[in-house]
């Protein structure tokens, strides 16, 4: 694929093993600058091990081997020099299970701020709100700022994680399965702040919820058995797509 200006993040034939068993094959794809990608698939079909590649998740575990280029910003993450608390932060991670820490909705948020480098008291007042703007969830936060996040809603402690990850002003976020372990109406609500952040941000979201990838994505990849089998437009992945496969996953004949 002819590389286009307009990728932030583009991955050329990464393979990856967990020990001697290869989970990924020859993955070539590219992340716009905006808006939202899904990663879509059956279990087992390789989508959160890609995922947790783009942000070198996969470091901390023995016996992970990755190969191919992930080039950000046109440069390599997995090269030497690339500081790994910089990758994170420009590419934040948001997981299934909401992760607030044990102490304020403020502190939640301040946490990444406050990491290696002074910050007035005021211009950390404007980024926590900022971001908890961001995420969609300010309204229901903001007088009780100093309240333990333990005791928000499930979806309420996600935009929270989620507001935590913008506050680092990261140009992308990985978001896996960020919905599944809420109630429909949560989920919507979750799903409205990411139509938002799309704007502004480059959002790759693993779902298993087809409904979910059709309503909010607009780029939609494919996977099985650990391949890309097709990535385009989320309306032709979903009415018209190329490979028999896609087809038969997404009409819910497996998966
Ligand atoms: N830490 C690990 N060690 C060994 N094999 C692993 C590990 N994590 C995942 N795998 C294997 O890699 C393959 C891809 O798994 P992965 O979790 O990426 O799939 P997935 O599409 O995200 O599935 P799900 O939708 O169920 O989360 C599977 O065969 C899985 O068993």
């Amino acid at each position: 694929m002819a590389e286009k200006e307009n990728y932030l993040l583009t991955t050329k034939n990464v393979n990856l093993f967990y020990g001697k068993k290869q989970a990924l094959f020859d993955i070539n794809l590219s992340f716009p600058k905006n808006g939202i990608t899904a990663l879509i698939g059956p279990s087992g079909s390789g989508k959160t091990t890609y995922l947790r590649s783009l942000n070198r998740m996969h470091d901390l575990t023995p016996g992970v081997k990755v190969e191919g280029k992930f080039l950000f910003h046109n440069n390599d993450i997995y090269s030497d020099n690339f500081d790994l608390v910089d990758l994170r932060k420009r590419i934040g991670m948001v997981f299934q299970q909401p992760t607030p820490f044990p102490f304020s909705v403020y502190d939640n948020v301040a946490f990444g701020l406050r990491l290696g480098k002074k910050i007035s008291k005021h211009q950390l007042d404007e980024d926590v709100e900022k971001a908890l703007r961001q995420a969609g969830v300010w309204n229901e936060v903001k007088d009780r700022l100093g309240a333990n996040a333990l005791g928000l809603s499930g979806g309420q402690q996600q935009r929270v994680s989620v507001a935590r990850v913008l506050a680092t002003k990261p140009d992308i976020l990985l978001l896996d399965e960020p919905t599944s372990a809420l109630d429909p109406i949560s989920s919507r609500v979750v799903e409205d702040s990411l139509l938002d952040l799309k704007k502004e941000y480059c959002l790759i979201i693993v779902t298993h919820n087809m409904q979910q990838a059709a309503r909010i994505s607009q780029t939609t990849a494919f996977f099985n058995d650990g391949r890309l089998i097709e990535v385009g437009k989320t309306r032709e992945i979903f009415l018209n797509p190329k490979e028999e496969e896609t087809q038969d996953y997404v009409s819910g004949k497996f998966g």
